[in-house]
């Protein structure tokens, strides 16, 4: 997918002098480097949104020699790929890094890799935006011999800041996400000439070009999550479903305070993606009922605004969110700060009408010197329209103001790093992310006929097991399916959609096997692998809850509502391994 909206045009032709902090680097450094940003975004619209991983690895000649990307969380990194594209010829070679390595579970694979392969040098875009991450590569491949530059550290002048800006850029979501603790926020319309989102009547379809919907199709293809309010719903029946050709469906959410919604619609037909709807404390319950036995998630809020609602989809781990929304909820979300950025698709017509809607309503000011300027503005041409896009909000400076645990350690070692006493943990990246089910760790487990299969996460495992032993052609293509899905999301979708659609194909005890079902799946992972075990341990005296804020079971819910089986039976785990493996009974995996 083509990211020049994004990124901009980047010449790479440009002759590099060496800077004042005498490191030699060269134009083809800087290309490398470009090169890595776009391919990391390659699975964009395809996969999940999740960070942006690009490696490229050169030759001391300068040759590529391999490159990979991440294709979806818990899938191969990609330096571990380029490391086996380029094979022998790793040996003195530079990798180039569009962002420093996660390596968020202490298993160092993307390090090791490179380190292993024989490279001697990685240049890297950006550091970890992600605090907790941050320096840990980059300080454990230096502390290999590696020599390690970081652009705009170790490499400074005006076009490594272009170059670095591309990393910056192919990662926003992560960064805009990490700093205000809200996912990335677009917001996108389509308008006429004279200002108008629809005709005075409401109607709306189409003001844009078929070229700049497919390019909608495309941002939707990006996003975890597009929002419309209760209004454009109505008005518009929209279906919001990403028609991009990719892989990737994000899931809808209505924002409706009074719910007073339509019984028929596109949105409440779950059969290709949820719906979520989202209201106010004690909004027409019977509604409420009613979402509930066609399988549309309802979740209130004490007020209903824009940023709570972000808070609380930013705690569910979404990464960035487009809004389609009608100019009243537009407004309400510009007001209360959580859009980040803006594109505007502008259609030669004119429609007129004194009360035909525009996009952002009401903001309460009253000179024009009060307007939001955008940044760094770009102006494309679409088909017949022109797209606008730019930035509300400034994007965000990685330098951390805080020190790290290791570096406020450094400076005095008398501090001793501050240990909460209930640890939550959802999304991979998370510190203490290992815990997920859908955490990278591939565990080997026997099938119903003692046959050891690899299954590449937890979460693989648990869910093909729904439909183990159902003699059914569907429940056994679904697991075969549920093997090769390449990440844990997928499984889970693969698993969740199966059950929705044919939940007669579900096994019948499954209800009461799952605890178990997953607790030797966890015991497996955390015995073969050492790191994680050490890690469970660390945890001995705090409780663990798994931060999942609309999983009631697994998950410990919003509020503390949720029953946290996840949690508990990681601390079961980590007091039977407290107590010696005598205790914790016998394995029944393999170690991979
Ligand atoms: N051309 C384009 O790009 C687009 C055009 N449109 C057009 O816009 C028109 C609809 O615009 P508009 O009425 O502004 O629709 P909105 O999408 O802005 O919906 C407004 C509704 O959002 C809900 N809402 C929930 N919380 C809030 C909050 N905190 N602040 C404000 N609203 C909240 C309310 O729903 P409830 O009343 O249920 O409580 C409210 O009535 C339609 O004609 C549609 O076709 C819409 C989207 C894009
Ligand atoms: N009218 C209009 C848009 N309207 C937006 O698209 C939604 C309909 O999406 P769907 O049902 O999936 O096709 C609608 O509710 C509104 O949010 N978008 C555009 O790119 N261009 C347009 O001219």
């Amino acid at each position: 997918m083509a990211l020049t909206f994004a990124l901009g045009p980047y010449s790479s032709s440009v002759i590099c002098r060496a800077t004042n902090i005498n490191k030699h680097y060269h134009a083809q450094d800087l290309s490398y480097i470009r090169r890595a940003a776009d391919i990391s975004d390659k699975s964009a619209g395809f996969t999940f949104p999740h960070p942006n991983f690009g490696c490229v690895i050169a030759t001391r000649s300068g040759e590529v020699a391999g490159e990979g990307y991440l294709y979806a969380q818990g899938t191969k990194p990609a330096e571990v790929l380029a490391v086996e594209a380029a094979g022998e010829r790793c040996r003195g070679a530079t990798a180039y890094l569009n962002m420093e390595p996660g390596d968020c579970h202490g298993d160092h694979t993307a390090v090791s890799a490179l380190v292993q392969a024989g490279i001697t040098r990685a240049v890297v875009g950006i550091r970890h935006p992600l605090q907790h991450l941050r320096g840990n590569a980059v300080r454990a491949l230096r502390s290999q011999g590696l020599q390690v530059d970081v652009l705009g550290e170790d490499m400074r002048s005006k076009i490594v800041e272009e170059a670095r800006k591309a990393c910056l850029l192919v990662n926003l979501p992560l960064i805009y996400r990490a700093a205000s603790r809200v996912p990335f926020s677009v917001l996108k319309y389509a308008m006429t000439l004279d200002g108008k989102i629809a005709a005075s009547s409401g109607h709306a379809a189409w003001i844009s070009s078929k070229l700049s919907r497919n390019r909608v199709f495309e941002l939707r293809g990006r996003s975890d999550a597009i929002i419309v309010g209760g209004n454009t719903m109505r008005r518009d029946d929209p279906r919001l479903t990403a028609r991009h050709g990719g892989g990737h469906m994000p899931i809808r959410i209505v924002m409706s305070k009074t719910l007073d919604l339509p019984k028929e619609a596109n949105l409440w037909d779950l059969s290709e993606v949820s719906t979520i709807v989202v209201t106010q404390r004690g909004a027409r319950r019977s509604f409420q009922r009613f979402l509930a036995s066609k399988g549309v998630e309802v979740v209130e809020f004490d007020i209903l605004n824009p940023r709570d609602v972000m808070e609380y989809f930013h705690d569910r781990g979404y990464l960035s969110i487009l809004w389609e929304c009608g100019g009243t909820l537009t407004a309400s979300a510009i007001s209360s700060g959580v859009i980040h950025k803006v594109f505007a698709f502008v259609a030669p017509k004119i429609i007129g009408g004194k009360n035909a809607p525009s996009p952002v309503g009401e903001l309460g000011m009253v000179e024009m010197s009060q307007a939001l300027d955008l940044i760094d503005v770009c102006f494309e041409q679409v088909g017949s329209d022109m797209l606008i896009s730019g930035f509300l909000q400034p994007i965000p400076d990685l330098t951390p103001t805080v020190p790290s645990e290791d570096e406020t350690f450094a400076i005095d070692p008398t501090v001793i790093p501050f240990e909460p006493s209930i640890i939550f943990f959802y999304k991979t990246w998370d510190p203490y992310g290992a815990f997920s089910n859908f955490s990278p760790h591939p565990i080997q487990m026997p099938d119903e006929d003692d046959n050891y299969v690899t299954w590449s996460s937890v979460e693989h495992y648990y869910q093909a097991n729904k439909f183990l032993g159902i003699s059914d052609p569907i429940a056994q293509d679904c697991i075969e399916k549920i093997k090769l899905a390449k990440s844990p999301e997928e499984a889970a979708r693969m698993g969740r959609l199966t059950q929705r659609r044919h939940p007669n194909l579900v096994r019948s005890d499954w209800e009461s096997v799952k605890i178990d079902v997953m607790y030797r799946a966890l015991k497996c992972k955390f015995s073969i692998y050492p790191h994680l075990n050490s890690m469970l341990l660390s945890t001995a005296g705090s409780v663990l809850v798994e931060a999942s804020p609309h999983d009631l079971f697994w998950g410990g819910g919003r509020e503390g509502e949720g029953l946290n089986y996840l949690g508990r039976l990681l601390m079961q785990l980590r007091s039977e391994f407290l107590g010696e493996s005598s205790a914790a009974g016998e394995s029944t995996c393999l170690a991979l």
